[in-house]
């Protein structure tokens, strides 16, 4: 086989309408847009805080876009909550451009954030621009997401520059957990200020948005009044921009204990247990399939 070079088909993802549109953009008789990064600052300006979930394939992808997500994170937690990996470490980026590509496919609304995963970018900015072009191009994300402060001004300068919007990522950053002790809050006492600074450093650089987990709320507070940039929060308190949660702890799919800044909003893993449970059941007696699941 040949390298495919055919030209694929657009899918007009950046037009084609939602029906049902309430979100930037719309209004009830016209469709829905696709969010843009000026629309977050928007938000923030308006003092309306946003909610973003994490998606991993096409029909959570699909149902977060229509209730009105507007910003869907491919995150690299995939690697504990798609492929059982122990950690966000292990997973690479060959592993989530397909996730990627599902879920911009899958969404006509959501601005899609691809998470740069551990490795695909520490290098050097020339890796972090090959990796962030490879998720813009293959997986047709929208803007890619890093994890870390003024160390990685230059990777956050040169993407922007080349048109890619960056999101990024302070305080508890996961794939620096064996570096930072843990799963720890951070930004405790002076390093407050470190983390002002990165946020500040961050936005200097052209990042459109910044990620604060595991922050005490206060500490988040001042970083979200002293940037024009939004933050999003994931276990940083209350005053943030926007909030963030991995959709299987949102919806209650994860099984066992849930860190602190989680809320369950359903219990989608009592639901799918017993689905299978009642089909395994009657699977057993014999009840299915009945003659409507039959043919004749
Ligand atoms: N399902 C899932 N949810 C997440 O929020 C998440 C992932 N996976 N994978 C990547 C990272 C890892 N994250 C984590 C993982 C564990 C804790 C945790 O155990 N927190 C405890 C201890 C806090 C402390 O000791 O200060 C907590 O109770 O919050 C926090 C964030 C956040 N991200
Ligand atoms: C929790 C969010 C912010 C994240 O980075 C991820 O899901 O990978
Ligand atoms: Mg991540």
């Amino acid at each position: 086989m040949s390298a495919d070079n055919s030209t694929p088909a657009p899918d007009g993802s950046t037009e084609t309408p939602a029906p049902y549109g309430t979100g930037a953009g719309s209004t009830p008789d016209s469709p829905r847009k696709r969010v843009r990064v000026h629309h977050l600052r928007e938000y923030k300006d308006r003092g309306e805080p946003w909610p973003m979930l994490t998606a991993y394939d096409m029909y959570t992808a699909e149902l977060f876009d229509e209730a009105g997500i507007p910003v869907l994170l491919v995150g690299d937690s995939a690697a504990n909550n798609v492929f059982g990996y122990d950690t966000s470490l292990p997973v690479d980026v060959d592993e989530m451009l397909p996730l990627v590509r599902a879920v911009t496919r899958s969404t006509t609304h959501a601005l899609v954030v691809a998470d740069l995963p551990f490795g695909s970018y520490q290098l050097s900015v020339e890796q972090a621009m090959g990796t962030a072009v490879r998720f813009m191009k293959e997986g047709r994300a929208h803007a890619v997401k890093l994890e870390g402060g003024r160390d990685f001004v230059p990777h956050v300068e040169a993407l922007t520059s080349a048109g890619i919007p960056v999101m990024g990522h302070i305080g508890f950053t996961p794939q620096s957990e064996h570096n930072l002790g843990g799963y720890r809050v951070q930004g405790r006492g002076e390093s407050g200020e470190t983390m002002l600074a990165d946020a500040l450093a961050l936005q200097e650089a052209g990042a459109f948005a910044v990620v604060m987990e595991m922050v005490p709320a206060e500490a988040a507070k001042r970083v979200t009044h002293e940037l024009a940039i939004p933050t999003i929060g994931i276990g940083a308190g209350p005053h943030c921009d926007a909030q963030v949660l991995v959709w299987q702890d949102m919806a209650g799919l994860r099984r066992g204990k849930a860190p602190r800044f989680v809320k369950r909003y359903a219990d989608v893993a009592g639901v799918l247990s017993s689905a299978a449970a009642s089909f395994a059941d009657e699977v057993r007696r014999g009840e299915f399939p009945a003659p409507e699941q039959s043919f004749h």
